[in-house]
């Protein structure tokens, strides 16, 4: 990575050849510092910088997007859309913007930057000026939703409940500061209102037409997350089992960098437990299908980094496509 003070316009590191430039928006806040972390090993991007004390200055902002090729925004939705705004006004000079938001993760004219989603994905998120990065939960959630719709396994007005467990750097820089200075609870459940800011992607991705249930949930630990969905199989047309439930999914996922299909039999379903933290600092997402023929049941189960293939680690996959660089791999 080469990084551009904006100020003095002088590269303070460089790293082989640049060949195309981004500007993170919000870069210090925590999916931005997840961004940077992962660039800081990328020859082929340029980050410029805007100087601490304009980094809420539109006019300063749109300087410097005018010199890039690309925008990834790592802000709260309004400021979100207020930079959108400057970029909309930019006319022929506006650069591409990944947004790591929920402003405009539902919005028709902008991707959405799962490119495993479906076998024209990557292509879209490719292709497109405006891509929305998935949030956390959704990720795993219609990860593990989509193909098995896709397949007519699961009918899409099919009652679904998915229950889910974050850490604490999910809520970004003010619920980590309430973790570490001690003020917040070991463990607690939230969205409790039904109204969960995650709900319309993860029903519209998952092609679902009866909005599931979400019960999201945060520990005190920094990061790592499990998302998972209980079936009762005597219930879904053709009695699937949970073999045929992970069939559906490997055929998905097959050939895939990023997501992988635990095999039935493994470690997890042996203990029968998973813990949230094993792929911390990745952009791994691990689909687990726990099921017992016995009783007709099934869980299945995403394990991911909140801040890895649920933010920064997505972001990063994403702005390569639309940069038309190489993937690097995790
Ligand atoms: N943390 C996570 O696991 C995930 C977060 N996201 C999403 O990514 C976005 C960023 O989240 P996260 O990094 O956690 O949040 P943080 O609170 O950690 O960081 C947000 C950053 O944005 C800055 N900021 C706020 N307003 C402006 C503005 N107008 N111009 C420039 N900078 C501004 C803040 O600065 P200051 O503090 O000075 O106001 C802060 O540095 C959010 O929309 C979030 O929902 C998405 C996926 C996962
Ligand atoms: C623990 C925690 O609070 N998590 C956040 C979600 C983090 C995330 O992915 O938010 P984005 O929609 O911005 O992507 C929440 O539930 O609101």
């Amino acid at each position: 990575m080469t990084v551009i003070d904006s100020n003095s316009q002088t590269a303070r590191a460089t790293a082989g050849t640049a060949t195309r430039s981004v500007f993170v928006d919000g870069g210090s806040g925590t999916t931005g510092l997840g961004i940077a972390e992962r660039l800081a090993h990328q020859s082929d991007v340029v980050v410029k910088t805007i100087a601490e004390d304009k980094r809420k200055d539109p006019a300063a902002k749109r300087a410097l997007m005018a010199e890039v090729d690309l925008v990834i925004l790592c802000l709260p939705d309004d400021a979100a859309k207020e930079t959108v705004a400057l970029i909309d006004g930019m006319g022929h000079a506006a650069p591409k913007v990944l947004d790591a938001s929920t402003a405009y993760r539902v919005a028709p004219d902008w991707a959405y930057g799962f490119p495993e989603l479906a076998a024209d994905q990557s292509d879209k998120v490719r292709n497109a000026r405006k891509v929305s990065n998935p949030g956390c939960y959704p990720t795993g959630g219609i990860a593990l939703l989509r193909p098995l719709v896709d397949a007519g396994l699961l009918p899409q007005d099919y009652p679904i409940t998915v229950n889910a467990v974050s850490g604490y750097s999910g809520g970004g820089k003010s619920m980590i500061a309430a973790y570490e200075n001690g003020t917040a609870p070991s463990f607690e459940l939230y969205g409790l209102g039904l109204e969960h800011k995650h709900l319309p992607e993860l029903q519209l991705y998952s092609r679902l037409t009866r909005r599931p249930i979400f019960i999201p949930s945060v520990g005190n630990y920094r990061q790592g997350m499990l998302v998972s969905v209980p079936l009762q199989l005597d219930t879904l047309p053709g009695k699937p089992d949970g073999a045929d439930l992970h069939a559906a999914l490997a055929k998905h996922y097959a050939g895939s960098k990023y997501v992988s299909v635990l095999p039935l039999d493994g470690a997890a379903a042996k203990s029968g437990r998973l813990e949230p933290e094993a792929l911390n600092e990745t952009n791994q997402l691990e689909l687990h299908v726990f099921a017992s023929d016995k009783h007709h049941q099934a869980v299945l189960v995403a394990r991911l980094d909140n801040l890895g293939k649920g933010a920064s680690g997505a972001a990063v996959q994403n702005m390569r496509l639309m940069l038309g660089l190489p993937d690097l791999g995790s």
